[in-house]
């Protein structure tokens, strides 16, 4: 049985990483941006069909990619939405909506639409049913911004509970002394507040 992973991307570095990294993946597996496998020829013993490890196959004929997007400020994800690759993604599995969390740890860990979170959680159940031989989930996000280590953290903490089995890693992204956002002076405090949190759920 071929193993498979789930992937989430969470927060405006989140979503971007993941938006240039199934670009990649496409690319290295012979999918379109519309889902298609371009090389498709039966005839050929050699020309092996995309590893089902990252993309799932619909009935179509389309591949998916096992991965959610989450942001609760829009803007990211409607760089997806609007971009090349908009066709790849089923719009169940770009999930953002209308709120900033200020650059804030508090905010991203407290205050964000419960509704926006369940839903994902949802969807990445689906996603995992939909699987087999789940391996692990990965989970990438910024630890600077108030998405990225807030909800990043606390979304975190939710596959913990979902997923208690499976094995997770995070692929953060720490805040740079080189190229510190002047506007947001909270991202060393966001850093740190939520590697504690992952240091909770370490394991
Ligand atoms: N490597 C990389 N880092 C990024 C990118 N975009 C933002 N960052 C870093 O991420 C941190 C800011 O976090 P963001 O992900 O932009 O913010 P967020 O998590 O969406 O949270 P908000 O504060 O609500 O915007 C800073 O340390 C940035 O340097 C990106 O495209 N690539």
């Amino acid at each position: 049985m071929t193993p498979e992973s789930c992937h989430i991307h969470i927060g405006q570095a989140g979503v971007r990483l993941g938006h240039s990294t199934w670009e990649l993946y496409s690319l290295e597996q012979n999918i379109g941006s519309d889902g298609r496998n371009n090389d498709a020829n039966p005839d050929d013993p050699w020309d092996l069909p995309p590893s089902t490890t990252l993309f799932y196959e619909r009935e179509t004929g389309k591949y998916v990619p096992r991965s959610i997007f989450i942001d609760p400020d829009p803007s990211s994800i409607d760089e997806i939405r609007n971009g090349t690759f908009k066709s790849l993604f089923p719009p169940e599995q770009l999930l953002s909506g209308n709120e900033s969390t200020s650059g804030n740890f508090a905010h991203g860990y407290h205050g964000v639409d419960k509704q926006l979170i369940n839903t994902a959680r949802d969807q990445l159940r689906r996603l995992a049913e939909n699987c087999s031989n789940l391996q692990g989930l990965f989970v990438s996000h910024s630890l600077g911004g108030g998405t990225g280590s807030g909800l990043g953290a606390l979304f975190a903490e939710k596959i913990a509970e979902d997923f208690p089995k499976k094995s997770k890693f995070q692929l953060a992204i720490y805040p740079s002394l080189q190229d510190q956002d002047p506007a947001n002076t909270f991202e060393p405090y966001n850093a740190v507040l939520s590697t504690h949190r992952f240091g909770n759920i370490a394991k």
